[in-house]
This record gives structure tokens, sequence and C-alpha cells, in this order.
């Protein structure tokens, strides 16, 4: 027996190498917004429940996260970025991988609907199905609004931790699933920017490879100031209050600030720097409404 991963062979593949497949640390942020969700909607569920409910949300953004892997294994071999993924580099078998997400996939939406509700599982089975056909079968590969469209996917958690409590969709919740459909733009073309070769060696049609640095530049500066008002929103509704508002204010016009830095920069350097503070903003915004909603309770207060 031994605790080393690497040593810990599963026909060939090691465990480290399927859970690198579920794209952990991407989902770990997917994750923290569906327990937003959670905690953000009214009414009450059994502390074991969401954490069934979270556990169902990472397993199942995981397991599209292994189909996308599946699908693109012939790009992601020629992106710098991605070739030594474990199917690229030949320590899983396409196959396998496809096995792992479809089985893993079923699991989480049967396992929500039976412990939790059919709304939420429904929701879990849509962001999958959108993640794997709309975005990446369908869209990815063809037009530079893949992500635009496609990036529904990433929003959707909240929501599904949301339906977990409820069991409904509320405009509450659409407006949190808004608030990451108009972060997502800006949050993957600061990547884009600084790597447009590999795009474009693989052949997939990103904002910056097909419509330039300057014209990506500007929508994204477009939609960070979109984002304004839609970030500041939940202190509107119930969801967040007094507290949530000041740092969506500030956080916001300091996004402003990274994109206009990078609509004027001549070097790749305010990119880098814009997809890091992208995380770190959404990571933020939703952690003070978690926190606003835990220290104070229901809205009505505001
Ligand atoms: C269509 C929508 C999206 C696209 C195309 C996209 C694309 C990417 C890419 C290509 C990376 C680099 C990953 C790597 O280096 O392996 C990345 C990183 C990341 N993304 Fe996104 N993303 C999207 C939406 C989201 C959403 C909705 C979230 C969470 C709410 C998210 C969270 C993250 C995080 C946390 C990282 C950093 C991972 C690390 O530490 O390396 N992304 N994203
Ligand atoms: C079920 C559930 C909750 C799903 C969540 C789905 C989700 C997080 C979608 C976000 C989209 C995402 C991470 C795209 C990565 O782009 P890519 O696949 O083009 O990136 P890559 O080049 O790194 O493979």
């Amino acid at each position: 027996m031994t605790n080393d991963l690497t040593l810990d062979r599963m026909g060939g593949a090691s465990a480290g190498d399927f859970i690198e497949l579920l794209k952990p640390r991407v989902m770990s942020l997917v994750v923290f917004t569906g327990l937003a969700g959670v905690v953000l909607a009214p009414g009450h569920i059994h502390p074991f429940l969401a954490a069934v409910a979270v556990l169902c949300i990472a397993v199942g953004a995981g397991a599209s996260g292994a189909i996308n892997m599946w699908y693109d294994r012939d790009i992601d071999a020629v992106m710098t970025r991605t070739a030594k993924r474990p199917i690229p580099s030949g320590r899983v078998e396409p196959a396998e991988a496809l096995g792992f997400g479809i089985t893993l996939s079923v699991f989480s939406v049967v396992v929500m609907g039976l412990a939790v509700n059919w709304a939420a599982a429904a929701l879990l089975a849509l962001t999958i199905g959108f993640y794997v056909f709309v975005y990446t079968m369908w869209l990815k590969r063809r037009t530079p609004q893949n992500i635009v469209i496609g990036g529904a996917a990433g929003a959707f958690p909240p929501m599904i931790g949301w339906a977990a409590v409820t069991g409904s969709v509320d405009t509450a919740s659409i407006l949190l699933f808004l608030l990451i459909f108009l972060w997502t733009p800006p949050h993957f073309w600061a990547l884009a920017l600084f790597r447009n070769s590999d795009y474009t060696r693989a052949g997939v049609p990103m904002m910056p490879v097909v419509a330039g640095e300057r014209a990506t530049k500007r929508q994204m500066l477009a939609y960070t100031l979109i984002l304004l008002p839609v970030a500041a929103a939940p202190s509107f509704v119930g969801i967040a209050g007094p507290v949530y508002l000041a740092v969506a204010a500030v956080l916001g016009l300091m996004f402003v600030g990274c994109a206009v830095r990078v609509l004027r920069a001549v070097d790749d350097k305010p990119a880098k720097k814009m997809f890091g503070f992208s995380i770190l903003y959404l990571f933020l915004l939703f952690a003070v409404m978690m926190a606003e909603r835990l220290a104070f309770g229901g809205g009505a207060w505001w």
C-alpha cells in the first residue's frame, strides 16, 4: 500500500491523472458559486443535503470537464497550456476518460434528484449538457462568440444551488447567473490575449484570433462596464446588503481599471494581471455576499 498517487495505478493511469481530468482548479470557483446559491436562497435545507447538493455540483462539473478533455484531445495536444494533460500525453486512454465522465455525470444528476430534488437535478443535467454539447462540441471550434454563449454553462451553478433549497428558479437566482455570464468574456479573453498563439495554432476561433486584439480589448471593457450595475443589483433584490454593495462598487471599478490598462497596453502583462484579478473579483463578490447573509440573516433589514 502507498499514498503516492503516481504509484497508485488504475489501468495504466494514476489516480492523480483522473483527478486532473476533473479540472479541479477551475471547478473550485464553480463549486464556490454553487455553494453561494445554497447559502443565499431563502428557506431551509438540512446541512447534510446542502453538502450533498454541493458535492453533486462538484462531481457534475468535474465530469463535464473530463468529457470536454476527451472531445478536445486533438486541440489540447497542440496547445502549450494543455499538451501535458492526461489524454494528449498518453497517460489516460480517450475511452477511459469518456467513460469516467459519463459515469460521474449520470451519478451526480441521479444523486441530486433522489437526495435533493429534481429541479436542481434538471438544472445540473442542463449545465453538463450545455458545457459538453453547446460549448465544447458545437460552438468552441465554430464562432468567436463561443465563450459568450457557451459561458452560460459556468453561470448556472448558483442557480443549481438555489434550486436545491427552493426547488425553483427565481429572479434573484437569475441575477446571480447574469453576473457570472457577463463576467466570463473579460475573464476568458484576458487569458486568450496572452495565449493567442496557442489558439491560432489549434485553429480555435477565439475572439483575439478572429477579431484581433484591439476589438477584443474594447469588448472586454464594455463587459466590465455592463457588469458594474449588474454586480450591484443583488443589494437591491434582497440577497445582499450595503457591505456587498460597497465591495461590488470598488471591485467593479478595479475591474474596469484592469480593462482600461489592457486596452492601452503594448505587452501581455496587464492581460495576465486582469485574468488573475477576474478570479479574485468573482471569488470576493460571492464570499462577501455569503458572509453578509450569514452575519445579518435575510435581506429584509436592507
Ligand atoms: C466559457 C466559459 C469559460 C472559459 C472558456 C474559461 C476558460 C478558462 C481557461 C482556459 C482557464 C485556464 C485553465 C488552465 O490553465 O488549465 C481558466 C482558468 C480559470 N477559470 Fe475559467 N473559463 C470559463 C468560465 C469560468 C467560470 C464560470 C469559472 C468559475 C466561476 C471559472 C473559473 C476559473 C478559475 C478559478 C481558473 C484558474 C484556474 C487556475 O488556477 O489555474 N472559469 N478558465
Ligand atoms: C456541471 C457544471 C456545474 C459545469 C460547470 C461547467 C463550467 C465550469 C463551465 C465553465 C467553462 C469552462 C471551465 C471552460 C473552459 O474552457 P475550455 O473547456 O475551452 O478550456 P480548456 O482549453 O482549458 O479545456
